[in-house]
């Protein structure tokens, strides 16, 4: 509690809990009888998250044979894993390091760059609204890193020093991968190439979020990121490259997303389904805890310009498909309202 007899909103970093305490606490802790986490399933190869070949899908000669896997990836899974998406491997790992190392460091170093009690830009983790809310089993540096003039350099780790250079190139070789991966979607959906370009306006917003899952002694009984769906328009997480953890659910069921070295695990969130008139699904995902091995990650979300008006498009409405969603502005908001309440944020725009 803090003076004013209010719950603290800032807790304490779970790197550190993991170094000070020997039992999880229990605001971190779901069912006492086990909750079987990581039993998920792992997807078959051919039955699984599709695997997706971007030069493939970017070049002339193969679209059409390669925009209908992207269809259909998204409207049975709401995504896939892409491979030959033109990074190199060292670079990818050098978005890891810089990372790695930021985390590394003493906790007064890393605070140099917290988050503000009521915003979540910074590093940090969890906000604490309520004694009776899960927290999930992560440390976080969350960027605002587009547009250009929106980038908040005080929140951004000043060591290691390549830390600002990496990430800056990294979201410039997203915030292009965004513009083929958007457009591949429409002419799969025979719509305009631009159409989703132009929904998200030119001042669309990149945010990047790293994720540093420490190792925990219970991970039947804690999550690392408990059940969403991204409130983007698309997600590009770069995983761990040994520690797997993330699994989404299809069908009420959870399955495993396997490590493929080096490729994208791409996943459609919440704006698309809405633009889409829900042919693409925003899948539920969550994040579960290895008990020996620490786990980072990086997310990069992709959101409109916040000013733009977000609603199905009108050529995927028609008799046969009626409109599913209601029109929303700046849905990042609504999103953090929603999720803080622990409700589905979509339901602020299904009909
Ligand atoms: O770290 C992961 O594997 C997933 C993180 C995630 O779902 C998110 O940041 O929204
Ligand atoms: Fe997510």
């Amino acid at each position: 509690m803090d003076e004013s007899g209010g719950v603290e909103k800032v807790g304490r970093a779970v790197q550190e809990l993991v170094l000070k305490a020997d039992n999880v606490p229990k605001n971190y802790m779901y069912d006492e009888g086990g909750c079987g986490f990581g039993d998920a399933l792992m997807p078959s190869e051919d039955d699984g998250i599709p695997v997706l070949d971007l030069l493939r899908l970017s070049s002339s000669s193969s679209a059409q044979q390669e925009l209908p896997k992207l269809h259909r990836a998204l409207h049975s899974w709401g995504c896939f894993q892409a491979i030959n998406h033109g990074m190199e491997s060292s670079f990818l790992d050098k978005v890891r390091e810089v990372s790695k190392q930021f985390f590394q460091l003493p906790t007064e170093e890393k605070k140099k760059c917290a988050r503000e009690p009521n915003d979540i830009e910074g590093y940090g983790n969890d906000t604490i609204y309520s004694e009776k809310q899960r927290l999930d089993w992560t440390d976080r540096v969350f960027l605002k890193v587009h547009p250009e003039d929106q980038r908040q350099f005080k929140f951004w780790p000043q060591s290691p020093n390549d830390f600002r250079s990496t990430v800056l190139q990294y979201t410039e070789s997203l915030r292009l991968l965004s513009e083929v991966i958007l457009k591949a979607m429409a002419k799969s959906l025979n719509l305009e190439e631009n159409c989703f370009l132009n929904e998200s306006g030119e001042r669309s917003n990149m945010f990047l979020r790293f994720c540093y899952y420490p190792p925990c002694q219970m991970p039947d009984h804690v999550l690392g990121f408990k059940p969403h769906a991204d409130g983007s328009t698309i997600t590009f997480l770069l995983q761990d490259k040994q520690v797997e953890g993330l699994q989404v659910l299809k069908d009420d069921q959870w399955f495993k997303v396997p490590i493929i070295p080096d490729a994208l695990f791409i996943n459609v969130g919440d704006q698309i389904e809405i633009m889409s008139n829900g042919i693409f699904r925003s899948p539920v995902h969550r994040v579960v805890v290895n008990k020996e091995k620490e786990r980072l990650t990086a997310a990069m979300f992709c959101t409109p310009d916040p000013e733009k008006v977000i609603k199905p498009l009108d050529m995927l409405v028609d008799e046969t498909r009626p409109l599913l969603y209601r029109p929303v502005k700046n849905y990042v908001e609504i999103f953090f309202q929603y999720y803080q309440q622990g409700k589905r944020p979509m339901e602020a725009s299904k009909i």
